[in-house]
């Protein structure tokens, strides 16, 4: 079964918001927190009319993953950007953006994080220090509700999404989520195995995707624990492996629990019980559907595989206009095992929800899919 692609083209629609007017504000955000010369900011003030107004330009630099995205955009060079997808146009948006800052060419940008300044003040920012401190109540809690805090900070760490909050302003945690549950997340652990976590949002989402990270190995749920982040720097504070040593060291030098839990996993990765990983397609324009061989090996030998926020969502159900209430676990039938989802709702794409809960979400006359005030847990226990 397939549903209409989301694209750019609709003037007013979200996709065409984030590209007309959250990039814009990002950029303008980029130069005002980086010394770049003229050459940066007119690569970058180009990069914006391309993508607005433009048609889609190959890339010109020379760096490793140069031919892979060849083949990835081979079908689109030449056409306006408005008719593409709006995964493929996002995508390939951050990559050309990484381009135009110097992070692959010779000269001082290379390899520098245009998003590092905005990741690090998100880290000690009143929320996320809030958030930290409140993980010393975990001590005094039942275990099972230790194990129902620890599902709900994860999900709605992915509140935490700097791109997001360009256009929508930091949220407030909401009610409880419009599918799924803790229960039903930690339903799907039995005997102790690999599991396998494809992280998110950087700063306060990982220091949260962390506490779970231990839960999981403390409580023998998981006997290891494999860490998926981005390749490079991605829709602005996606995780890379630079970001959790630095989430690492912040949290090792907190007191209380939070520091508690820095350590322990600083020890867990020691002892090789996590371990990190950053394959070249956690930043491909593509849905999850078309992985490659080995890392579609690397799923199947998990027990249990989480996928974090809302982009890996979109590329696990396929980023297209389903009918929400369309069953979770045909959208994910290509996936190799068993998985869970712990997202807030950021853009349109959304299934395996009850029609009645879609009647009375549509009754409010909010746009629930797009504001993230909502969160979900939806899970698939695999063949
Ligand atoms: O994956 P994340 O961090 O939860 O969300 C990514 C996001 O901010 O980027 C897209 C628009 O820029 C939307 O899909 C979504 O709101």
């Amino acid at each position: 079964m397939d549903a209409p692609l989301i694209t750019i083209e609709e003037p007013g629609s979200f996709a065409w918001r984030v590209f007309h007017e959250r990039h814009p504000a990002m950029i303008a955000q980029l130069c005002a927190a980086h010394p770049f010369g003229p050459d940066v900011r007119d690569a970058l003030t180009a990069l914006l009319h391309e993508t607005t107004a433009g048609v889609v330009k190959p890339l010109e630099d020379d760096a490793l993953d140069h031919d892979v995205w060849s083949a990835w955009t081979a079908e689109r060079i030449g056409r306006p950007w408005a008719e593409s997808s709006f995964l493929w146009a996002e995508s390939y948006f951050f990559r050309k953006l990484l381009a135009a800052t110097g992070f692959f060419a010779p000269g001082p940008w290379r390899g520098v994080d245009p998003f590092a300044p905005m990741k690090r003040a998100e880290l000690t920012n009143a929320a996320t220090v809030e958030t930290l401190k409140a993980l010393d109540e975990l001590a005094g809690l039942s275990s099972a509700d230790r194990d129902a805090a620890v599902v709900r900070a994860a999900v709605w760490g992915n509140q935490a999404d700097l791109a997001f909050q360009l256009s929508a302003g930091a949220g407030t945690e909401g009610a409880g989520p419009i599918s799924g549950s803790s229960e039903e997340f930690w339903s799907l652990f039995g005997e102790p195995g690999p599991v396998h976590l494809v992280a998110d949002n950087a700063a306060g989402e990982l220091s949260a995707d962390l506490v779970l990270v231990d839960r999981l190995l403390a409580t023998g749920r998981a006997e290891q624990v494999v860490l998926h982040v981005k390749p490079h720097p991605y829709y602005v504070s996606d995780a890379t492996p630079k970001d959790v040593l630095e989430v690492l060291h912040h949290l090792s030098g907190l007191p209380g629990e939070a520091g508690e839990v820095g350590r322990r996993v600083q020890d867990y990765l020691r002892e090789g019980r996590i371990e990190v990983r950053a394959h070249p397609f956690f930043c491909a324009p593509l849905d999850f559907a078309e992985m490659p061989e080995d890392l579609r090996a690397d799923f199947t030998s998990a027990a249990v595989t989480i996928f974090k926020g809302d982009l890996n969502y979109r590329r696990l159900v396929g980023d297209r206009h389903w009918p929400a209430s369309r069953p979770f676990t045909d959208s994910v039938s290509h996936f190799p095992g068993a998985l869970a989802t712990l997202r807030v709702l950021k853009s349109e794409a959304v299934v395996g929800l009850d029609p009645d809960t879609v009647a009375a979400l549509d009754a409010e006359g909010e746009p629930w899919r797009t504001k993230g005030s909502h969160a979900l847990i939806q899970t698939s226990p695999g063949e």
